[in-house]
């Protein structure tokens, strides 16, 4: 019996199952001195037993029900997890796996080691308690960085708030730090920033010059470095651009053939999603009345040729990188990072312009939290403000990245979903909806859940933007005269236009 149980408990390892090896031990323990006839099977012991039965059951579930992982950021989100409480691990997996995290479980250093070998982890969290000492903590990260072959973000959990410990973690290589008991929107919060590092897309350049030999020349340098170029020669089309492609600077000659460079300036200034763009003049040497004309009607700078090519590159990616922390400053939502109200319709427009030229379909919700009025006067504005950002984090990790969502107004947000129908749309924020509904919301005097609705329009069955959201809306209040927490789409037919 003993040998059956050890050979069971090692086949469990190997699975990756250590929480179900380590009951089924704790199990084996306790029925013992039963099965030898030294205790009692009473039903406070049928209970107990009962009970272990049912925990080894569920250590062997999947982490969350109902969770829906998105393929493409699986790798991203597999978490390696150092903690004995199955307690604790089983709360982190049902609270993180809302977020798309997936998470497996070890009970000690050589669990550790063990998994990783199998189990492309992204980061791993752990107690740093567990090694016993600071030198065996930096003994066992060394190890993780040689099973792994790359450096893990390790995110730390300790009962030991104090300066050395801290240092000792610093130097073991541990990136974040966090005392118990630990919020899981805490570590899904920290594990966004540390494992979600995006490569930043290359920087944008808009390049309107008349004349093919210089744009080619042009374009053939600035690619060189690193930089991604739309070159268009008529000033009209640059306002196409514009709204197609986001550049981060405009490289405009100063001699267009309907118009100046100037002139052209001005237009785009007009736009007020526009004014923050970096506008660089190019032009000969000698205009300098001309450049000054330039610079003060809307442009930035002046570069005047022939330019060495490295220069050129330089100067243009400075210029690029300051137009991309501008426009993200002004088009974000301070308390989310969404898009703000302004972007988001400006966003919207662009979607539907696109979607109306390709004949795709676009749907769009906007979405209200429920009862939140609520929600500040029981828990406070500051439980209100962790619910927005919850959502808003939900949105980011479970809509594509070629969805848009933005914060509208206080505790209401508008989703942009481009090749998606008015079902598509609902069937999406529905999962979004009940992942969110499962979320404890963690404030100072209790927990609670919180809950949205949202009403969706779409493309083709309307195709103005104003209408668009007009009917969204009119959605959203369906939604919430019939219950709240629901998902309600526009009904064509119902009358299709506002007016
Ligand atoms: N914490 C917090 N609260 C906000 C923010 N913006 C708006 N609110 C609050 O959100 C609440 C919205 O309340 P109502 O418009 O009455 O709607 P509701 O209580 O959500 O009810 P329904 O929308 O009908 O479900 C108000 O109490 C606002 O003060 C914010 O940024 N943070």
């Amino acid at each position: 019996m003993v040998q059956l149980i050890e050979v069971f408990t090692k086949r469990l390892q190997a699975a990756g199952l250590e929480h179900a090896a380590k009951l089924v031990q704790n199990l084996s323990h306790k029925l013992a001195p039963a099965a030898a006839g030294q205790e009692h099977l009473g039903p406070e012991f049928l209970m107990h037993i009962a009970k272990d039965l049912e925990a080894l059951r569920s250590s062997i579930e999947e982490p969350a029900d109902g969770v829906i992982l998105l393929s493409d950021q699986d790798a991203r989100h597999q978490i390696l997890v150092l903690e004995q409480s199955y307690d604790i691990v089983n709360q982190l997996s049902r609270e993180m796996g809302l977020f798309g995290y997936r998470l497996r479980s070890v009970v000690d250093g050589d669990g550790l080691i063990a998994a990783l070998l199998d189990y492309p982890a992204n980061a791993i969290i752990m107690d740093l308690d567990a090694p016993g000492s600071a030198e065996a903590l930096t003994r066992l990260l060394v190890q993780v960085r040689d099973s792994a072959g790359r450096l893990l973000p390790v995110l730390g959990v300790s009962h030991n708030d104090d300066f050395q410990t801290r240092l000792n973690a610093v130097r073991a290589g541990v990136a974040s730090y966090l005392i118990p008991p630990v919020d899981p929107h805490d570590l899904v919060m920290e594990l966004d920033l540390l494992t979600h590092r995006r490569e930043p897309d290359r920087l944008h350049v808009l390049l309107v010059e008349p004349s093919v030999a210089r744009a080619n020349n042009y374009c053939g340098i600035l690619e060189d470095g690193g930089l991604e170029v739309t070159a268009v020669s008529q000033p009209e089309k640059a306002l196409t651009a514009l709204q197609e492609f986001s550049p981060d600077v405009i490289l405009m000659a100063m001699y267009l053939d309907e118009c100046t460079g100037a002139e052209l300036a001005r237009i785009i200034r007009q736009f007020p999603i526009h004014t923050s763009i970096p506008i660089v003049f190019l032009g000969p040497r000698t205009a300098m009345d001309q450049q000054l004309d330039a610079i003060g009607v809307g442009g930035d700078d002046f570069l005047s040729g022939p330019t060495h090519a490295s220069y050129l590159v330089r100067f243009v990616r400075i210029r690029a990188e300051r137009g991309r922390k501008l426009r993200s400053l002004m088009l974000t939502d301070n308390l989310t990072g969404l898009l703000n109200h302004t972007c988001t319709k400006e966003q919207l427009g662009k979607e539907l312009a696109r979607a109306i030229r390709r004949q795709t379909p676009l749907a769009f919700a906007m979405v209200d939290l429920d009862d939140f009025k609520a929600v500040n006067d029981t828990y406070g504005h500051p439980a209100g403000d962790r619910v927005i950002k919850t959502l808003a984090r939900l949105f980011k990790q479970r809509l594509r990245r070629s969805d848009y969502v933005g914060r509208y107004g206080g505790e209401e947000f508008a989703v942009i979903m481009p090749e998606s129908t008015a079902e598509d749309g609902k069937r999406t924020l529905d999962e979004i909806r009940i992942a969110f509904g499962r979320i404890s919301q963690i404030a100072l005097n209790g927990t609670f859940q919180a809950s949205f609705s949202a009403g969706v329009a779409a493309f083709p069955e309307i195709d103005d933007s104003t209408d668009l959201m007009y009917w969204a809306d009119q959605a959203l209040y369906k939604a919430k005269q019939t219950g709240r927490n629901r998902i309600v789409i526009y009904e064509v037919g119902a009358s299709k236009r506002k007016s």
